[in-house]
């Protein structure tokens, strides 16, 4: 085939060439974007229609953790490697860290049918995981030119359905799609924060124990919940920090009553610019009181728009395992972990913040610290699950740094 042809991005179920109006009156499955663009497949996992941004990640592991991480709320993630369920699902493998967090990814699409799984820790098939989580999936599906599309045509909201009889409505997926909300200014943080304070003391996976408790004398750290991953506070009780979780909403006099040695700003779904001045007010009074504040993901844009800079869309987003992250003060490269659909313009950083990290996949900003104040954060997810664990000394220096302070002050 020539070359140009290979290169144009084409649509269309692999596993239903040949026979399209046959195949569309009885696939089980479908992914419909607005335009009237259909994707016919096999429908696995929970039955129904969800709408959503449809993104593609790159990761060949720990599908569980991604569906599972709340920030992919209002998302379908198409998983670029084929080969979905090898590891089944598991209790452990859980990155919403409270019940709402658990509204996470709507539906995942995969190009192979889900396979039984073979793997020790497995407790349930991935399929039968899927169906009780309430994430409808397509399965058979030409991946890799949804992602071809993706990266030609930025990332559309899509209507995706699984009906176990067929007969899907195809126009009236379209209409769906067409009428969901798109991602730029949806505020999806509030759903899946937690709402009332507590304690986290679960420390990280270790094999063959796997999680332990943590230590109770360490700094204390208030993390920030906008969705915040459960490995992220298990790092944080890893690194040696007493973790109590607040509610996104909770008011800067709030969180300082708590006496804390550091705040986390976690990670969580939507476009920064939409989440709420709540938040911003909250992060500004920490900050301006003083406070160790280290931004993971949403917690970085929320930390850069705090302090007057502004966050963009991107085309496609970053949505994987294997991202190249440049640290520029050290010139070291982490491969890390990476899901986020916005960034913070690095022209609108203020005067006192210098850019720490670039993505070397794209150049835009990965993280920034304050040269004035003790604030520092990153665009990646330092906590990985799934992914390198590269990045996990981000919690020990920010957690050691605490410590430090407060030994001083004593
Ligand atoms: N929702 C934000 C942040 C994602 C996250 O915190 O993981 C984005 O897509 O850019």
């Amino acid at each position: 085939m020539p070359e140009a042809a290979e290169n144009q991005p084409r649509v269309r179920s692999q596993s239903h060439e040949g026979d399209g109006a046959a195949r569309a009156a009885h696939a089980t499955g479908a992914i419909v974007f607005a335009d009237g663009t259909v994707v016919y497949g096999d429908g696995a996992g929970a039955t129904g229609v969800a709408t959503g941004e449809l993104c593609f990640n790159t990761a060949m592991t720990g599908h569980q953790e991604i569906l599972t991480d709340p920030s992919y709320a209002g998302q379908v993630v198409c998983f670029t490697f084929p080969h979905i369920g090898n590891v089944g699902a598991n209790a452990e493998d859980e990155e919403a860290s409270s019940e709402p967090a658990r509204r996470a990814a709507v539906g995942m699409v995969s190009r192979a049918t889900i396979t039984p799984p073979a793997n020790w820790r497995a407790e349930q098939s991935f399929a039968e995981w899927l169906a009780a989580r309430g994430i409808i999936a397509v399965t058979g599906v030409d991946t890799r030119a949804l992602t071809r599309r993706i990266r030609e045509k930025g990332m559309p909201i899509v209507a995706i359905a699984h009906s176990r009889d067929g007969g899907l409505d195809a126009d009236r997926l379209a209409e769906l799609a067409g009428a969901a909300p798109a991602m730029e200014g949806a505020e999806l943080a509030r759903a899946v924060s937690r709402a009332e304070a507590g304690d986290w003391a679960v420390d990280g996976w270790n094999w063959p124990e796997g999680y332990a408790e943590g230590r109770a004398d360490g700094p204390l750290v208030v993390v920030l919940d906008y969705g915040v991953k459960a490995n992220i506070l298990r790092r944080l009780v890893a690194a040696g920090a007493r973790v109590r979780v607040a509610p996104g909403s909770t008011s800067a006099a709030d969180v300082l009553a708590m006496k804390p040695d550091g705040v986390v700003v976690s990670n969580g779904p939507g476009d920064p610019a939409a989440t709420g001045e709540y938040a911003l007010e909250t992060i500004r009074g920490v900050i301006e009181a003083g406070v160790p504040t280290l931004g993971i993901c949403l917690g970085h844009q929320m930390i850069a728009l705090a302090l007057g800079a502004k966050t963009v869309k991107m085309a496609q987003g970053h949505h994987g395992a294997n991202h190249p992250v440049k640290n520029r003060e050290t010139g070291q490269v982490e491969i890390v972990s990476m899901n986020h659909g916005f960034a913070v313009d690095r022209d609108t950083l203020p005067a006192d913040a210098v850019e720490t990290h670039v993505s070397l996949f794209d150049g835009s900003n990965c993280g920034f610290r304050l040269t004035d104040r003790p604030v520092f954060s990153v665009q990646h997810h330092p906590e990985a699950s799934p992914g390198p664990q590269d990045s996990f000394g981000v919690f020990d220096r920010f957690v050691a740094d605490l410590a430090k302070r407060r030994a001083a002050a004593n």
